[in-house]
């Protein structure tokens, strides 16, 4: 069990909370200014990961008083019983175990009284034999040519990672395979994909953790159906499906061969799931030496975080900064913003990951929290975003802290184009802090030749506030290694912040509700017959629908 406490009484919450109102005036410009230490105080180094959060409205005092907040909170204690296999998902009663599916050391790991380890080396084995097998041709479809095209059918937690780790580690694809994923149930999602590819040379893969998720099921449906129809013969299917799963009733059910089961088990949480089976496309599309390599990047991450003290500890750090700004200055969300195109799905994907781990409303008791916990995330690739809602962030009347991500090594070198994308980089948290002043503002437009009236009118909208805080993270390139440390560092942020706040962020039974109403609804849409069952709201909505299709 975790160590309950109320997040608001913890000491260090009101300290903070006086040190806040401090604070909260200061510039950061100010805090440069007085401190010549603040770079090297503020950041810190973990294989070729900086991260830099020194442009953060904080002083040695606010990260003292935050460490604090984290030791009070049974930080630690609570890192530990994650490792060990404690049952610190409660409300599922389950173990919390992806650091085990990237446990490169191989210790044991225990759980009911049983090593994990050896279940997950064999699945990993089975990964190994088959994606090789896949990817040199030795495998055959049913008309005797090899696979080129793999369409993983999934959604959540079994596509977004999938999806986000494929982009970012494209470089390192096989020519000869390509990937696609379907996740919505919108029939167009399939259809598109379809459309691209032979059933003689396609390998589906139904990636589910429970095999009943209802958007998964009936894309895999229809994908089944169209592979029949041009193969004729169920046989074929062994040869073509493959099924990523913690349940074997269900895949067998659907009749896909159990030799193609690649199994994991309920301690994986879906939106942790990419370095189990779930990852079986990532595996494919690069390689299985190279999904080693995300694994112990991963491992890499997990050690750091059990073991180095949480002053020195970047997921620590992460968090922290993060509920200073959430649970003091009243932000209401976070920007995750990538300088790497390869990169473009890692703010989504994190969407999931923190949003459906932290967005919780209760505490570990049961008992309404009265602060504020998970919160949003967003993000585009950088410098798209620059051009589309930086405005807001730098002038707008919301704090949005920023993460900055970049490689120093771009994949693709490409004449100065790396050069430009970094100058964005560096020029974005150096504006964001120091902005402009009316002085500054009014002295450009005077250099520009304005009139005075000019000036003063249009100095109020030419002026930056600034004191806008963002933490940089600077890598040397976009390996598979160092992106199993980049989702690991963020997974253990995540953790982190859950358990200051004192909330369960491996559950979600938030998503359970809409899935039941939908399941309600289905068969009220299957005739003509107007319902009433509803609020007034749902059933004209509902009516409105069975009048539009049928005109
Ligand atoms: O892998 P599945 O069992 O199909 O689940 C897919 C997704 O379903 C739900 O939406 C859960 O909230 C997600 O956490 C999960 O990733």
């Amino acid at each position: 069990m975790l160590p309950n406490h109320r997040f608001t009484s913890l000491p260090a919450y009101a300290q903070l909370q006086a040190h806040y109102d401090v604070l909260k005036d200061r510039h950061l410009r100010d805090l440069f200014a007085d401190d010549a230490e603040r770079f090297p105080k503020f950041t810190r180094q973990f294989d070729d990961i900086l991260l830099d959060f020194s442009k953060n409205r904080i002083t040695d005092e606010t990260l003292g008083l935050l460490l604090q907040l984290a030791e009070q909170a049974g930080l630690t204690e609570a890192i530990g019983k994650m490792f060990s296999g404690d049952k610190i998902n409660r409300t599922e009663d389950r173990a919390v175990l992806h650091v085990a599916l990237r446990n490169r050391a191989n210790t044991p790991v225990i759980v009911d009284g049983a090593d994990v380890m050896p279940d997950v080396n064999e699945v990993l084995a089975h990964m190994k034999e088959f994606s090789e097998r896949i990817r040199s041709g030795a495998w055959k479809g049913y008309t005797g040519e090899a696979i080129t095209d793999v369409v993983n059918i999934g959604i959540g937690g079994s596509d977004l990672g999938p999806v986000m780790v494929t982009e970012a580690l494209k470089p390192y694809a096989s020519p000869n395979l390509r990937v696609h994923f379907v996740s919505n149930v919108d029939g167009v999602h399939i259809y598109e994909t379809l459309q691209t590819v032979k059933p003689e040379t396609t390998l589906f893969l139904i990636a589910s953790k429970t095999f009943t998720t209802q958007e998964t099921m009936t894309n895999a449906q229809t994908a089944r159906q169209w592979f029949l129809d041009t193969a004729k013969d169920e046989a074929a299917i062994a040869k073509h499906f493959a099924a990523l799963s913690t349940n074997k009733s269900a895949v067998e059910k659907f009749g896909i061969d159990p030799a193609n089961m690649f199994g994991f088990w309920d301690w994986v949480g879906g939106r942790y799931s990419l370095w189990s089976a779930i990852g079986l496309s990532i595996a494919l599309y690069i390689g299985y030496a190279n999904f080693e390599e995300l694994l112990e990047g991963g491992h890499a991450m997990d050690v750091h975080f059990r073991d180095t003290p949480p002053e020195q500890n970047l997921p620590v750090l992460l968090a922290l900064v993060g509920i200073w700004y959430n649970n003091f200055f009243g932000a209401q969300t976070e920007a995750i913003l990538p300088y790497d195109q390869y990169m473009h799905r890692f703010a989504a994907y994190f969407q999931q990951g923190d949003m459906e781990s932290n967005g919780k409303s209760v505490d570990r008791e049961g008992n309404p929290v009265d602060w504020q916990t998970g919160p949003i995330i967003w993000g585009e690739p950088g410098t798209n975003g620059q051009h589309a809602f930086y405005q807001l962030i730098h002038q707008g009347t919301k704090l949005i802290p920023c993460d900055f991500l970049a490689p120093a090594i771009s994949q693709r070198p490409l004449g100065d184009h790396h050069k430009i994308l970094l100058a964005n980089y560096f020029a974005q948290t150096e504006a964001l802090m120091n902005g402009k002043t009316a002085d500054e503002a009014a002295d450009e437009l005077r250099k520009a030749g304005k009139s005075e009236d000019e000036i003063n009118f249009l100095t109020p909208f030419k002026e930056f506030s600034g004191n806008r805080p963002t933490n940089s993270i600077l890598f040397k390139r976009l390996t598979p290694h160092t992106l199993g440390s980049l989702i690991a560092l963020y997974e253990h942020k995540i953790f982190t912040q859950g358990i200051i706040w004192d909330i369960y962020s491996f559950d979600q039974w938030g998503v359970e509700l809409g899935k039941q109403l939908a399941s309600r609804i289905l068969p009220e849409l299957q005739d003509d017959v107007p319902v009433s069952t509803h609020d007034s709201s749902t059933n004209g909505l509902i009516n409105a629908y069975k009048k539009l299709r049928g005109e």
